[in-house]
C-alpha cells in the first residue's frame, strides 16, 4: 500500500521520538553504583534499550546485550525496583526530542492523522515525558510494555491499538527504531518504517525490511505528506 494512503500513525518512543538513552544511562549507572556492580558508558548502554526496563537492568548487570543465566532472581528484582525508582526521579533531565519530531507531529495531527505510541517501556513514565517535552496531548492512546502481557516484538500491543482505535491494518502505519517495532509490526501485517537514526543493538534497521526507511523525521513528514 502507497505511504500516502495511511491514516494512523502508531509511533514508538524511545529512539524514534525521544533520545531517552541519556537518562536510562544515568538511572541504570546510578543502579549499578548502589549495589556495587560495574556501571557503563552510555554509548555502551544506547545497545541495550529497546526491551523495557526489566530488560535493560538484566543487561545492566550482565554488563552485555545477551542476558547472564547466573544472575540472581533476586538482585534483579532488587536492581528493577532501585532503577524504576531513580528514572522515576530524573526522566526528563537529559532526554530530548530528535530534530523536528514536535513541529513535525503537530503538522501531522493538525492534517487529520490519528497518533498513537506503543513503546516497550513502563506505561507509567509515557504521559510524563510526553508532557516534559511539549507533545503531551497529541497521542489517542499510549500502550506500554506492562499494559498487556505481551510487549513488542509481539503483535499483541499493534492489535490492541486497531481495536482501541477502531481502524484496520491497512490504515496504520507502525514508525520505529527497532527491529522490535519492525518485527511486530509484520506480525500484525502492519506496514512499518524504520528510522535509522534511533537504538538498534547496532543494526541496521533495513536488515529487518520495514516497507520504508528514513535517516531523518522531516523524510518520513515528506513522505506521509507528498
Ligand atoms: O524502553 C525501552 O526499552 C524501549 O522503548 P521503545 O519501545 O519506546 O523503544
Ligand atoms: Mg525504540
Amino acid at each position: 500500500m502507497n505511504i500516502q494512503q495511511k491514516n494512523v500513525l502508531l509511533f514508538d518512543l524511545d529512539g524514534t521520538l525521544v533520545d531517552s538513552a541519556p537518562d536510562l544511562a544515568l538511572a541504570l549507572n546510578k543502579t549499578l553504583r548502589q549495589l556495587k556492580q560495574t556501571e557503563y558508558s552510555q554509548q555502551t548502554i544506547r545497545h541495550w534499550v529497546g526491551n523495557g526496563a526489566k530488560t535493560l537492568v538484566e543487561r545492566g548487570l550482565s554488563g552485555s546485550a545477551n542476558i547472564s543465566e547466573q544472575l540472581e532472581p533476586a538482585l534483579v528484582n532488587d536492581a528493577l525496583g532501585i532503577f524504576l525508582q531513580h528514572y522515576q526521579d530524573g526522566l526528563c533531565i537529559e532526554s530530548t526530542l530528535y530534530d523536528d519530531v514536535k513541529e513535525g507531529l503537530l503538522i501531522l495531527k493538525s492534517s487529520g492523522f490519528r497518533l498513537a505510541i506503543i513503546t516497550n517501556k513502563p506505561a507509567v513514565f509515557i504521559q510524563p515525558i510526553l508532557s516534559a517535552l511539549g507533545i503531551g496531548g497529541l497521542f489517542e492512546i499510549l500502550i506500554g510494555g506492562d499494559t498487556l502481557t505481551e510487549r513488542k516484538p509481539h503483535p499483541a500491543p499493534l492489535n490492541y491499538a486497531l481495536e482501541q482505535l477502531k481502524v484496520t491494518a491497512e490504515q496504520c502505519l507502525m514508525i520505529g527504531d527497532s527491529k522490535n517495532d519492525i518485527l511486530a509490526a509484520k506480525a500484525a501485517n502492519i506496514d512499518s518504517v524504520g528510522l535509522t537514526y534511533g537504538y538498534n543493538y547496532g543494526e541496521d534497521i533495513a536488515t529487518y525490511q520495514p516497507q520504508w526507511c528514513f535517516d531523518t523525521f522531516n523524510e518520513l513528514l515528506a513522505a506521509l505528506q507528498r
